[in-house]
């Protein structure tokens, strides 16, 4: 087995090449995944922004919802990305007719909370784990998080909303910062799916 830390991204729709480009930066090879097979072969896998109903539709479509449930079930390290966080969200506030999710995170999410594409902002966001400076959080038709269960670590707030969130292994942020060219929030991932390996390889 390989050393290099493998890191997939779910290349159904949404901004796939940005995350491919941050987890290189953050020291990790990174692929996209579309197929079972290939969800097989990664250590950790992003799921980025985009369309939550879209990637759920297709998730379901390309046989990759009960696998993605599975590994996430069995520990493996994912990270999502607004529609990213909607599809780890145990449950949605307001889903579409049929929209499902992978879960992982005990929370309730609201989706499009910070309002429509034109009211997307940029802020600046203390994250819980990230040294230095606050990360500038990209805010694009984001969801925010109602509400978070016991097991579930809050990482971050903006405005009195709940924007970052950790269970286990599992990561959300409602803002994206595979848009920013500041790596350390997936550098950061890159430490937990390195750690999991590790205990793994023990
Ligand atoms: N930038 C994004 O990922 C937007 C998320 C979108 N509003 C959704 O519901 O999936």
């Amino acid at each position: 087995m390989s050393d290099a830390l493998v890191i997939g991204v779910l290349a159904l729709q949404g901004d796939v090449r940005e995350h491919l480009v941050a987890l290189a930066a953050a020291g990790a090879v990174a692929r996209p995944v579309r197929r079972p097979e290939e969800l097989a072969e990664v250590d950790g896998l992003v799921i980025p922004g985009g369309e939550s109903t879209t990637i759920s539709k297709l998730a379901v479509l390309f046989g990759l919802m009960e696998p993605l449930r599975a590994r996430v079930r069995d520990g493996m390290p994912v990270y999502g990305t607004c529609a990213g966080m909607i599809m780890l969200a145990d449950k949605i506030l307001d889903p579409r007719s049929g929209q499902e999710t992978v879960g992982g995170i005990d929370m309730i999410v609201r989706r499009n909370a910070f309002g429509r594409q034109n009211e997307s902002f940029e802020a600046a966001v203390d994250v819980k784990g990230v040294a230095g400076d606050p990360v500038e959080g990209v805010f694009i038709r984001a969801p925010w998080v109602e509400s978070v269960g016991a097991g579930a670590e809050v990482l971050a707030e903006h405005g009195g909303h709940i924007v970052a969130v950790r269970q286990g292994n599992v990561l959300a942020t409602s803002f994206h910062p595979e848009l920013t060219g500041d790596h350390r929030v997936h550098a950061l991932f890159a430490d937990l799916v390195r750690a999991r390996r590790t205990a793994e390889s023990l």
